[in-house]
């Protein structure tokens, strides 16, 4: 049987594949990308990663059982001591220190999807906050396994390697399937086929503001 997410992925494939395949990851992954475009997407990314935090302290919050929470918990220890500090790691690389970063302002396009996936939970249930999240998760998983070969050209290639180790590594399929499976035991307590049309808006959205996210890192480099 499908996944949830597998139902979700294939009922809004062409925005899904428009986030995935964007211009950004496929200049990324042949080293074309311009290092403006990665450096602001970067940076931008850490305040990004900072409000998706919060986003899985809400998990937390709206879990209905122990054991929503432990793994609430868990998704927010991988983000805040795994993910950031990868981030950091990889800033400091480009001449970017921890405190530049917190200083600087969020994009507009942080913004809005860090704030939608923080109210889609505010207003809904456990699973519509995955459904939130999911693309983000799961997306970045999807990434890492298309581009695991590929071998970047130029000055940047090594940074953009290790950013694509990151996400095409073991441990970190491994997060995102724990994901999957987390999504799929909520959605056998609380799915309904009436709810479906407004959780698949939520998925195809949040897919819509990570293309926005990529494109955001392009246009700096314009
Ligand atoms: C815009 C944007 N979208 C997705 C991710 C990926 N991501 C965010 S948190 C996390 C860890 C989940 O346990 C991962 C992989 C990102 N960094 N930036």
């Amino acid at each position: 049987m499908p996944s949830f997410f597998e139902r979700l992925r294939a009922d809004s494939i062409a925005v899904w594949q428009d986030y995935i395949c964007h211009e950004f990851v496929n200049r990324l992954s042949d080293g074309s990308l311009p290092e403006e475009a990665f450096r602001t997407y970067l940076a931008q990314d850490y305040l990004f990663l900072i409000q998706f935090s919060r986003a899985h302290a809400l998990a937390v919050y709206k879990a209905g059982n122990l054991s929503d929470m432990h793994e609430g918990l868990a998704g927010l220890k991988a983000i805040m001591d795994t993910e950031m500090d990868l981030h950091v790691g990889l800033c400091a690389g480009w001449g970017l220190s921890k405190s530049d970063l917190e200083a600087l302002p969020e994009a507009s396009q942080t913004i809005a999807y860090t704030r939608f996936v923080l109210e889609t939970g505010l207003r809904g249930d456990l699973l519509d906050l995955q459904v939130a999240l999911a693309p983000c998760i799961l997306g970045y998983a999807e990434i890492g396994r298309l581009n695991e070969e590929a071998q970047p050209q130029g000055p940047t290639s090594s940074a953009y390697r290790n950013w694509l180790d990151e996400y095409s590594g073991k441990a970190y399929q491994s997060v995102a399937q724990a994901f999957s499976d987390w999504m799929d035991r909520t959605a056998e307590r609380y799915l309904t086929e009436a709810r479906y049309p407004s959780l698949l808006k939520t998925f195809s959205q949040a897919s819509t503001l990570e293309t926005d996210f990529w494109q955001m890192g392009l246009n700096a480099a314009q």
